[in-house]
């Protein structure tokens, strides 16, 4: 098989570049067949993706990066029916690779790409505002998590807990931050089955492929990325103080049995609200709307697995 890697060279802040050098030895070593594609700036693992899925083959790849990387990749791709994925993850929130239980060791994460027989296709989630769409493999939400999405992509705190090996903190740590500021809205969902939802102080709704998002907080424990569905979080009609009690026990998913957290699944949905809000897909902030189209492509992805 011939392996075309995607490397980020500065994910987990310059890290991607240190932990690629220890891996290709190996790659060269087995005589694998592979060529890599280093990424220089944003937007180059969308753009390398589209080159390489132009001429409607096959293709295998392999994503050494974060979520961010990874999220620019599924977007570049032409049809991901024709890409089996793998991922070696080196990023600071890794919750693609937390959610499908990739081991954080980049040489782990290489031996079970290089040995596994294992695939599983994945559903893809797409954003649709207006003309434009966006994919994802993690979760697209609006509201408060996109707002913190945004802070920790600006904000020095990254760089710093990055450094110190702390980087998925960094959402905790704008979370507290950026929960003093925000304002509830009012949001209207309506799903696939034809069922509203309305919400009269909500802070967002989170659209789950994967259990985790924000740097491993398991908001939809019940999600999965191959069972044909989205699972959505809401948090609503909750005071402040009640959300920073309810962030901590987010963590290990415990957040869903109390009042202001609701558990939904749909196929599709669409989003309204009150006022405009931050729009995220994987982590990456997009766009501020009072509209959003949230749904599952016709076409999965192979991915390699355990
Ligand atoms: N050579 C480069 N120089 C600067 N930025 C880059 C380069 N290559 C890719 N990028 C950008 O870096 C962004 C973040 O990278 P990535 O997600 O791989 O790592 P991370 O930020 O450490 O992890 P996470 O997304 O999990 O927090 C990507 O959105 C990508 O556009």
């Amino acid at each position: 098989m011939d392996y075309i890697f995607i490397v980020n060279p500065k994910s987990r802040t310059g890290q991607g570049e240190l932990l690629w050098s220890q891996l290709e030895p190996e790659l060269k070593k087995r005589r694998v067949s592979y060529e890599v594609r280093m990424t220089g700036r944003k937007k180059d693992a969308e753009r390398i993706a589209t080159e390489i899925t132009a001429d409607e083959e096959e293709h295998t790849m392999i994503v050494l990066g974060g979520d961010g990387s990874l999220n620019e990749v599924i977007n570049g791709i032409k049809n991901p029916s024709k890409v089996t994925l793998g991922y070696i993850p080196t990023g600071s929130s890794n919750d693609f690779a937390r959610g499908m239980g990739i081991p954080k060791d980049a040489k782990k994460a290489l031996e079970l790409i290089l040995n596994s027989e294992k695939i599983e296709k994945l559903d893809v989630g797409e954003l649709v505002l207006g003309g434009k769409r966006r994919r994802f493999l993690v979760s697209a939400g609006m509201g408060f998590d996109a707002a913190v999405c945004h802070e920790v992509c600006i904000s020095k705190w990254k760089k710093i807990l990055n450094r110190l090996k702390l980087g998925k903190l960094s959402y905790a740590v704008v979370a507290l931050n950026r929960l003093l500021k925000d304002q509830p809205v009012r949001m209207e969902i309506r799903l696939d089955d034809g069922s509203v939802h309305r919400f009269e102080r909500a802070y967002f709704a989170a659209f789950m492929n994967q259990k985790y998002e924000g740097g491993g907080f398991k908001f939809c424990p019940e999600a999965s990325p191959s069972d044909g569905k989205l699972d959505i979080m809401v948090a609503a009609d909750l005071s402040k103080k009640k959300i920073l009690c309810l962030l901590p026990t987010a963590f290990f998913g415990k957040h869903t049995k109390f009042r202001g957290v609701t558990i939904l699944q749909c196929r599709s949905a669409e989003v309204s609200t009150g006022s405009t809000l931050p729009i995220h897909t994987d982590g990456e902030p997009i766009f501020l709307r009072n509209e959003m189209k949230v749904r599952l492509m016709e076409e999965k992805i192979r991915f390699i697995t355990e």
